[in-house]
């Protein structure tokens, strides 16, 4: 799994060009392993699966009635109930003309019977029946193979297993699938202010909550998740976390120190262990990233400020790591609404501030500003269920314009 990124262009992209870039990068991950039915939801196959047996496996009743022969209905003359067959405990004999079996919804069909009649249409008296409406040769009656059919290509390679996929295998009998091996997925924060919840701020420490928010995101996308926790601003601590994730991680994520500050050693490591670039990405939050190849896998550099983090996560690994996963890479849909709050705007920049979307009476999507869009302000994305998407060349927009929206619900 190695990518050149020789060629990717340097300095400012704009957002399609680096999301581009970094798909066609990633490649889906070629290894798989064997999981059993309880740990399939949601894992791709990675062999097409073939049925091994008819489902059902044999012809059985679809209603609590009387098995009989068709033929035995061209006169009135009652059908004699000579036994009854249950779900899983079949009727032992054979069915001759003038007698009907008592039967149950998923009892096998006795020899000699080819229809069902529902038990609410028959007058029964002792032990004879007589139809009290009319029936359908071979009504009720459910075949083998129905369903699937023995060497039918039921689930194809590269299907995402739902939980009907994981009854439909249980009914094959096939406890244990080969599925892609999922990602591992290392992440840490960098930086000497960043302090563990339960320690004590000395002058100039914030709590490192980045970890967590990756954390959080990182679960939605069920990969392996590999917390390399805080790293300090030092040469030997970021090449240790990086030597680490080489060991052990598809991909490292780290967070903080892709700017032009002086104690930036995340930029000075990875360009001596892989081979990185460096963009600016003409959008707000989130302008620096550091995207490429760590030994055989991929880096990527996040802002450090909270909100950038989440914004360049939503935007650029979600679909990277997707696409690892072997997933498709879903457009996120983006839909229009009107703005009830002005918004503050420079041009040159995508912006992705955070609001609040509601349908009005109308069935209209009306959204809202969450209030302070700093890339610090991480309030503003808890309180938020959309971004407000505002194209690079606007500049400050007035209550009533009507902008684009996406909306949080499944993505976070
Ligand atoms: N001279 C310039 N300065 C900055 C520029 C620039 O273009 N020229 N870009 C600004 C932008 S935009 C961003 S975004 C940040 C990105 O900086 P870094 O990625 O180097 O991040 P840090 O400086 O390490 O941290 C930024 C900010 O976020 C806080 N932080 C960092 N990690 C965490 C964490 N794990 N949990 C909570 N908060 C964290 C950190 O304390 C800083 O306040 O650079 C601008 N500067
Ligand atoms: O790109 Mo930064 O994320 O605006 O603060």
């Amino acid at each position: 799994m190695t990518i050149s990124c020789d060629t990717l262009p340097q300095g400012t992209l704009n957002v399609e060009q680096a999301q581009a870039h970094i798909l066609a990068s990633i490649p889906v991950l070629q290894a798989n392993e064997h999981v059993t039915l309880w740990q399939a939801q949601g894992r791709i196959l990675a062999e097409t699966v073939s049925a091994p047996l008819d489902v059902p496996p044999h012809r059985n009743s679809a209603m609590d009635g009387y098995a009989l022969r068709h033929a035995d209905l061209t006169t009135t003359t009652p059908l004699n109930v000579i036994g009854t067959a249950f779900a899983g405990r079949p009727f032992a004999g054979a069915v001759q003309p003038g007698e009907c079996v008592r039967i149950m919804t998923g009892a096998v069909v006795p020899d000699g019977t080819d229809s069902v009649v529902m038990q609410e249409n028959v007058q029964r008296d002792g032990d004879t029946i007589r139809l009290t409406a009319t029936l359908q040769a071979g009504e009720n009656v459910r075949h083998p193979g129905e369903d699937m059919r023995t060497g039918d290509a039921v689930l194809q390679a590269g299907h995402k297993l739902n939980a009907a996929d994981l009854g439909l295998l249980a009914s094959l009998g096939i406890g244990e699938v080969s599925v892609l091996r999922r990602p591992r997925v290392a992440f840490c924060s960098t930086g000497d202010e960043l302090k563990g919840i339960g320690e004590t701020l000395q002058p100039g420490d914030i709590y490192d909550s980045n970890r967590y928010t990756l954390y959080g995101l990182l679960q939605k996308l069920d990969v392996e998740i590999i917390d390399l926790g805080v790293v300090k601003d030092t040469p030997e601590a970021v090449e240790h976390a990086f030597q680490q994730a080489m060991q052990l991680a598809d991909i490292l994520i780290t967070s903080g120190g892709v700017s032009v500050g002086e104690a930036d050693y995340v930029t000075a490591t990875l360009l001596r262990l892989g081979q990185v670039n460096f963009w600016k990405i003409a959008m707000k939050p989130g302008k620096p990233l550091a995207f490429g190849t760590l030994g055989q896998g991929f880096f990527f550099g996040l802002p450090g400020n909270p909100v950038s983090v989440m914004a360049t996560f939503l935007l650029f690994l979600r679909p990277a790591i997707l696409r690892m996963r072997g997933e498709s890479v879903p457009v996120v849909p983006e839909y229009p609404a009107i703005c009830d709050t002005p918004l503050k705007k420079a041009a040159g920049r995508k912006d992705y501030q955070r609001g609040i979307c509601q349908r009005d009476a109308s069935g209209q999507w009306r959204v809202s500003s969450t209030g302070g869009q700093g890339s610090h302000i991480l309030r503003s994305m808890s309180q938020a269920n959309c971004f407000i998407v505002l194209p690079l060349e606007w500049s400050n927009v007035e209550a009533g314009t009507t902008v684009s929206i996406i909306p949080f619900e499944g993505l976070l």
